[in-house]
């Protein structure tokens, strides 16, 4: 209700779609009716005092349980500048003055500005003097914000942000709406120069350190330039021995969001012995790198230093990078602690059996671990060690082009306030979001975090996998929709990463193209392929999983004449391989590939399990076969000459899976 200034209270409906109210009007004569002092009044002489009384202190921290040393005893003044002065070393120059000067809070909130907390020049054995103007700006920093502060950054700050119908925050990534591999560099140093997946195929690009360094600063010094900068501090992989630290330096309100739902929250006790990050990400966002750079083939780069524990971001505002990023940083840290690290969902059913769901982007990790039967441990990334399974994130990221709440309810639900939505379009004036339209782009995206969906698994840890499902999206459709794989036939797969999309849906009938990538995630891998294909044959014939292929893409026919597999189908075959009802079933193998194929699952049509069948031209479906058998042989070639593991043995067996005419 706006008072506009002569005690008359006007009240307006909402203009669009509703009523008109008339105004009500309260005269001077009713005040003196209800004098103001029967009425519960605020207790404030002026309006700042009001405001003031709307907001209380955050609850004191934790105290450290426990106490050894010093730190135990410090007050919240002294830990918080420890904690200023840490964010002031990550964000210092490396050629100048040591770190900017930082504090803590809103730049908005006149109040902060009045008393800063000065932090700065923290190197006390080498007092320096301020050389450039940059020194002598502050810079505010926007310290773990809680999603409900960084809705109203968002919302204050951030063209295309917006709230939807159901509470979630709409925001735009800009010009890129997915990741940019090609522009992908690694620092190839003494090190790395050995223990690193270079050259052919390797998603790895060779940058020297001296030109990180150059990035480091250009996004160092774009982030310093800014009013403020936003920092998580926050953790990676549930598995407490495993535990990584992360601190993750950004400009948007939406990537500090994005990332707070997809890492792990730390407790306020967690913060306060956060001490020094184990890597530290500068996204610098839409700032580009300078293409005058060694190294630099666009405006994008996104570096990664391992030596350094670091990673610069430049040119790019897709939040995924961020993500997948440190996903790149934990397939190298962890292989090197004899842990697997798995571009995988996982879930785990009431009696404790664990399931894998590897499978290249939009494939179905997400979809099919999200299962109201199951207890969810994660969509996306997850780690393997000698006691059992761990995930390393504390969110999920879903695809969520022509998401219904009736094919996936769980994820439709928590679509709600807390969760960003990417790059979706919605009604101007509902806020309902249209999950079909692909006007941004057809990779529109969810990020919440896990505890969202109701039957999580928190803490997202579980024993050792029963099942490993290999999903690919076969859009020429002659893949079976479920296969029993041999060990030696899930290494093949598993190391040929296939999947096969179309690329423009839009723009009439094009041939679907196969993407082969290694592990079901190239992209993201940092050593040779073998390296992890290795430690997953060990780690399934240890613990006896069973493999299996499940193709979620067409059937019928390729793309354009068949249909993709009905999601309930799917369902029921992921339900049967769970039961473990599918791996007693009665089989026969199929020509070229030499899958094994299940002659009945439960709640499925039994013709459609042998592709064969749903092809009305039998011709068509043997020479798409082949076609795609050659492609796989293709692919394979490079790994012909590796060893797998340290038996001769299983590479031999793993060389005759392939498809076979
Ligand atoms: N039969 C099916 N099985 C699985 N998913 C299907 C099927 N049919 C359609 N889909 C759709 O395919 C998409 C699968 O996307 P999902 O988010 O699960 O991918 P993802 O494997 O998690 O990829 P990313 O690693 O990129 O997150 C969803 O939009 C889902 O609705
Ligand atoms: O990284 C992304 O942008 C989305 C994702 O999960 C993948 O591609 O595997
Ligand atoms: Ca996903
Ligand atoms: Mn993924």
């Amino acid at each position: 209700m706006a008072d506009n200034g002569n005690g008359e209270e006007a009240v307006f409906a909402n203009g669009k779609g509703g009523k008109k109210v008339l105004a009500k009007i309260t005269t001077s004569e009713n005040r003196h009716e209800c004098p103001e002092t029967t009425q519960a009044t605020v207790k404030a002489q002026t309006i700042d005092e009001l405001h003031s009384l709307q907001k209380k202190k955050s609850a004191p921290t934790t105290p450290i349980k426990g106490i050894q040393g010093g730190f135990a005893s410090i007050s919240d003044a002294e830990r918080e500048k420890l904690q200023l002065q840490s964010i002031s070393a990550s964000l210092a120059s490396l050629t100048r003055e040591t770190g900017p000067k930082v504090v803590r809070g809103d730049p908005a909130n006149k109040k902060a500005e009045a008393t800063p907390k000065i932090h700065h020049h923290h190197h006390v054995d080498a007092p320096t003097i301020s050389v450039s103007d940059s020194s002598l700006k502050f810079t505010h920093v926007l310290y773990n914000l809680s999603p409900a502060e960084l809705y109203e950054q968002a919302i204050k700050y951030e063209k295309g942000s917006f709230i939807t119908s159901t509470g979630a925050l709409a925001t735009l990534s800009g010009a890129k709406t997915g990741r940019s591999p090609r522009d992908k560099r690694v620092v190839k140093d003494d090190t790395t120069k050995d223990e690193l997946w270079w050259g052919k195929g390797s998603p790895n690009i060779e940058m020297d350190e001296h030109t990180f360094l150059v990035n480091r600063e250009r996004a160092v010094d774009y982030l310093n330039s800014l009013d403020k900068v936003f920092v998580n501090d926050q953790f990676l992989n549930w598995d407490p021995e495993n535990r990584i630290k992360v601190r993750i330096v950004s400009a948007r309100a939406y990537h500090s969001l994005f990332m707070h739902n997809m890492c792990i929250r730390p407790t306020l006790e967690d913060l306060e012995n956060f001490g020094t990050p184990d890597f530290t990400i500068y996204n610098a966002g839409m700032f580009p790198c300078n293409r005058f750079t060694h190294y630099m083939t666009s405006s994008t780069s996104i570096d990664l230093n391992l030596a350094r524990r670091e990673m610069v971001i430049l040119g790019t505002q897709y939040a995924g990078e961020m993500k997948k990023g440190l996903f790149s940083v934990m397939h190298y840290l962890m292989p090197k602690r004899q842990i697997l690290s798995l571009h995988s969902g996982c879930n785990m059913g009431k009696d404790g059996d664990v399931a894998l769901f590897f499978g290249l982007s939009g494939t179905g990790k997400t979809t099919l671990s999200t299962d109201p039967n199951r207890y969810l441990i994660g969509d996306d990334e997850h780690c393997w060690t000698g006691t059992g399974v761990s995930n390393i994130e504390g969110g999920c990221y879903a695809k969520c082009i022509d998401l219904s709440r009736e094919k996936e309810p769980d994820i439709w639900n928590a679509i709600k306030f807390g969760a960003v939505l990417e790059n979706v379009v919605f009604d101007e004036h509902t806020r309902e979001v249209d999950y079909l339209d692909k006007s941004v782009t057809e990779n529109t995206r969810a990020s919440y975090p896990i505890e969202y969906i109701p039957n999580a698994k928190i803490p997202c840890v579980g024993p050792h996998p029963r099942n490993v499902i290999l999903l690919a999206c076969d859009a020429f459709g002659v893949l079976p929709p479920v296969s029993k794989l041999s060990l030696a036939q899930t290494m093949y797969h598993f190391i040929s990463g296939y999947t096969a999309l179309v690329a423009g849906t839009e723009e009439g009938v094009k041939e679907p193209r196969a993407t082969f990538s290694a592990c079901f995630g190239a992209a993201f891998i940092m050593m040779h392929p073998t390296k992890y294909a290795a430690m997953l044959a060990e780690k399934m014939q240890k613990h006896g999983a069973t493999g299996w292929l499940v193709n979620t893409g067409w059937s019928g026919g390729s793309y354009g004449s068949g249909s993709r597999i009905k999601l309930p189908y799917t369902r029921k075959i992921i339900d049967a391989i769970h039961s473990g009802s599918l791996l007693n079933a009665e089989y026969k193998k199929t020509e070229v590939f030499g899958l094994e194929i299940p002659t009945h699952v439960e709640g499925l049509p039994s013709e459609i399990l042998d592709p064969v069948n749903t092809w009305l031209d039998k011709k068509a479906y043997k020479g798409t076969l082949l076609k795609l058998a050659g492609l796989f042989n293709n692919n394979f070639e490079t790994f012909t000459d590796h060893k797998i593991g340290e038996d001769n043995k299983l590479t031999e067996e793993i060389l005759k899976a392939g498809p076979i005419f």
